[in-house]
C-alpha cells in the first residue's frame, strides 16, 4: 500500500469479519492495522466497564475522539471501527472523507457462528440471535450511508474478501486522483461503454429501436436519452436505493429537468396494482404530461412496475431504465415487457412498452448482495442454453469469477446475455413467436414464485424450472442426457437450486395452467431439442409433467 494512500476503513456489525479481514488485509498489503476498540481499551480501559460507569453518551464522546484521531492520523493502513461508531454522524463523515469505507455485512446465522457463545458481548446477552438482528437493523442505514462499498462476507473466504477490497481500493484511488474524496458518490468512467441496439421495425413493430449501454459511470448519458422535451421526470425506486436516487435526481436537476423521487416498496411488494395506483397519483398531482418521462432505478421488480406505469400513464410516456441488479441488466430492463402480479399469478397484467434507453452501470453491482448476483446468473445461463453456448463455457471455466462484480468475465457474460435478448426482442417484440424462447424455465419458475408467495428469488425459481424443462425434454425423447446433466452441474456450480419440494405438485400445476404461453386448455412449455435449439412443446398429457417433476422433487 502506498504510504499516502487513504486508509481502508472497515465498518459492519459484530461477526462480519472486520478484525479477521482487517488483519489479513494488513498482512497482504504490508500495512498497519488499527482497531478503534483496541485504542479505546488502551486509553480508557475495558469498554463494558467504561460504558456501565460513564453511560453511553460519554462512551460515544470518547469513541468519537479516537475515531477522529485514528482516521486523520493514519495516511494509510487498515482501520477497523467499533460496530456502534457509525451511530454518530460525525464519525460517518470523518471516515467517509478520509478513507475508502467498506461495509462488511453478514447473515445472522453466520455472524452467530463466528461469535461463538457470545459471552464477551453483553449486548447480545439473553437472546443473541434476536439482539444481533435488532442491532444490525438499527445501524443498517448508517452503515450503508457511510460506505463506498458493501461486501456480504457470508460464506466468503477471507482472502477473497481481501482481494475484492484491494481491487476496489485501487479503482477508488484511480477515480480520486483528480477529485476530492468527498465528491466520490458518483464513480467516474474508466472505460468505454458497450452499446447494444435493440432494433425496431419488425412486423409487430411499435418502436424505432433503442440502445442498451453497459459500462461504468453512465449517469451523464441520461439527459441525452431523455432529450429536450420532458420537463418533469419521475424517478421510481425502492427505499433501499435512495442514495443512488438522490445522485440521479441531482444530475437531472442540474441538467434542467424538474425531477421527483417516487419511492415504492421493495421487490415483488412493488409489483402491485396499489403501487401502480400510487405512482399514477403522484404523476397526476405533479401535472405530468405526455412529454414528461419516467426513470426506473432498481432491479427487475422496479423496471417492471415503472415500465407498466409509463405504459399506462396518459396511454404511454417515455421511460428509461437504470437497472441496478444483474437480473435487471441482463433481462428485465432490456426487452420492454412490463407488468404487475395479481393474487392469481405472476405478471398477469402488463403491457409491451419499449424503453427510450437502458443504462446498465456495472458499478451499481458493487453493492448487490451475492445471492442477488447468483439469482441474476440464472437468466444469463438461460441465454447460454437457448442461444449462446460460449456463456456456458465461460461460466464453467471461470466459476470463481462469475459473482465478482469487478471481473472481466462477469462483464462479458452480461454483454453476451443482453445480446441474446436484444437479438430475439429485436425480431419479435410482442412475443408472437421466437420471443417465447426467452421464457425457458419460467413456466414452472413462475408457479414456484406464486407458491412461495414471492419470497423465493426469481432466478432461483427459473433455475429449478429449467432443470424441470430439461427433464421433461429428456423424458419425451427430445434432449440427451449430457445436456440435462450440464443444466444441473452449471446451475448448482454457481449456487442455484435444481430441485423443489415433492409435495407441492398440485399447487404448482395450478400456476402452470395460468401461464401466458398456454392456448385454451393446451399447456405449452419451452423445451430444448439440443444445446441452442429451443422449441415450443404442446404437452399432450399432464401425466408427463408429473413424471418429469418426480425427477426434480426433493
Ligand atoms: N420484464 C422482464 O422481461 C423481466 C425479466 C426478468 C425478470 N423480471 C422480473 O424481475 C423481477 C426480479 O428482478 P430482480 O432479481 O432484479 O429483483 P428485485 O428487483 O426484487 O431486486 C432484488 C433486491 O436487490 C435490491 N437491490 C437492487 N439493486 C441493488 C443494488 N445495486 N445494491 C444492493 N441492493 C440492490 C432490491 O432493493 C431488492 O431487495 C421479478 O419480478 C421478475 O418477474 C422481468
Ligand atoms: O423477455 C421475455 O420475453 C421473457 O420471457 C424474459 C423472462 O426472463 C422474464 O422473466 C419475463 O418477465 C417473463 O415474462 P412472462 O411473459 O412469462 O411474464
Amino acid at each position: 500500500m502506498h504510504e499516502h494512500s487513504p486508509p481502508i476503513v472497515l465498518i459492519g456489525p459484530m461477526g462480519s469479519g472486520k478484525t479477521t479481514v482487517g488483519k489479513h488485509l494488513a498482512q497482504r498489503l504490508g500495512a498497519t492495522y488499527t482497531d478503534t476498540d483496541d485504542l479505546f481499551v488502551t486509553r480508557h480501559g475495558v469498554i463494558v466497564e467504561y460504558f456501565i460507569t460513564h453511560g453511553e453518551e460519554a462512551f460515544r464522546d470518547a469513541e468519537q475522539e479516537i475515531v477522529a484521531d485514528a482516521a486523520t492520523r493514519s495516511s494509510s493502513g487498515i482501520l477497523s471501527l467499533g460496530g456502534g461508531a457509525v451511530i454518530r454522524a460525525a464519525n460517518r463523515e470523518i471516515v467517509r472523507n478520509h478513507g475508502y469505507v467498506i461495509f462488511l455485512d453478514v447473515s445472522e446465522q453466520q455472524a452467530l457462528q463466528r461469535l461463538g457463545d457470545a459471552s464477551g458481548r453483553p449486548v447480545l446477552a439473553g437472546d443473541p440471535a434476536r439482539n444481533w438482528s435488532r442491532i444490525r437493523t438499527e445501524r443498517l442505514e448508517y452503515f450503508t450511508d457511510s460506505a463506498h462499498r458493501v461486501i456480504d462476507t457470508t460464506g466468503l473466504d477471507v482472502d477473497d474478501v481481501a482481494t475484492m477490497i484491494i481491487e476496489g481500493h485501487q479503482q477508488f484511488l484511480a477515480r480520486n486522483t483528480t477529485h476530492s474524496m468527498s465528491e466520490n458518490t458518483t464513480p467516474e468512467t474508466t472505460d468505454q461503454p458497450t452499446v447494444i441496439e435493440v432494433s425496431g421495425g419488425s412486423a409487430n413493430e411499435m418502436h424505432g429501436g433503442y440502445d442498451v449501454a453497459i459500462g461504468r459511470g453512465l449517469l451523464s448519458r441520461l439527459p441525452d436519452i431523455l432529450g429536450a422535451q420532458p420537463h418533469r421526470v419521475a424517478i421510481i425506486l425502492p427505499r433501499a436505493l435512495r442514495a443512488t436516487g438522490d445522485v440521479v435526481k441531482s444530475a437531472l436537476d442540474e441538467a434542467g429537468y424538474n425531477a421527483v423521487l417516487v419511492e415504492i416498496p421493495d421487490s415483488e411488494e412493488g409489483k402491485h396494482i396499489e403501487v401502480a395506483s400510487f405512482c399514477w397519483q403522484v404523476l397526476g398531482q405533479s401535472d405530468f404530461t405526455r412529454s414528461d418521462a419516467i426513470v426506473s432505478v432498481g432491479g427487475g421488480a422496479v423496471s417492471d412496475l415503472a415500465g407498466f406505469v409509463a405504459a399506462t400513464w396518459l396511454r404511454g410516456v417515455r421511460v428509461v431504465h437504470m437497472p441496478t441488479t444483474l437480473l435487471g441488466m441482463v433481462d428485465a430492463a432490456v426487452g420492454g415487457k412490463t407488468g404487475i402480479n395479481t393474487s392469481e399469478g405472476k405478471n398477469l397484467v402488463g403491457s409491451f412498452h419499449p424503453p427510450a434507453g437502458v443504462l446498465a452501470d456495472l458499478d451499481t453491482l458493487l453493492t448487490l448482495p451475492k445471492n442477488e448476483l447468483v439469482s441474476g446468473l440464472a437468466e444469463v445461463i438461460k441465454c447460454g442454453f437457448i442461444a449462446d453456448e460460449k456463456i456456458l463455457d465461460l461460466i464453467e471455466d471461470h466459476m470463481s469469477q462469475v459473482t465478482n462484480p469487478h471481473s472481466a468475465v462477469l462483464r462479458e457474460l452480461i454483454e453476451r446475455a443482453i445480446q441474446v435478448k436484444a437479438d430475439i426482442v429485436g425480431k419479435d417484440f410482442k412475443e408472437a413467436s421466437d420471443r417465447q424462447m426467452l421464457n425457458y424455465g419460467h413456466t414452472l419458475g413462475h408457479a414456484i414464485e406464486l407458491a412461495e408467495r414471492y419470497q423465493y428469488r426469481h432466478g432461483a425459481a427459473v433455475a429449478v424450472g429449467m432443470v424441470f424443462a430439461a427433464e421433461l425434454a429428456r423424458s419425451v425423447g427430445r434432449l440427451d442426457d449430457a445436456t440435462v446433466e450440464r443444466h444441473k452441474q452449471i446451475l448448482e456450480g454457481v449456487g442455484l437450486p435444481t430441485s423443489y419440494h415433492g409435495d407441492r405438485w398440485a399447487m404448482l400445476l395450478d400456476g402452470i395452467r395460468r401461464d401466458k404461453k398456454n392456448r385454451g386448455e393446451q399447456l405449452r412449455f419451452v423445451l430444448l431439442e439440443s444445446q441452442g435449439s429451443p422449441v415450443i412443446y404442446d404437452v399432450p398429457d399432464e401425466s408427463l409433467l408429473f413424471a418429469a417433476y418426480q425427477e426434480i422433487a426433493d
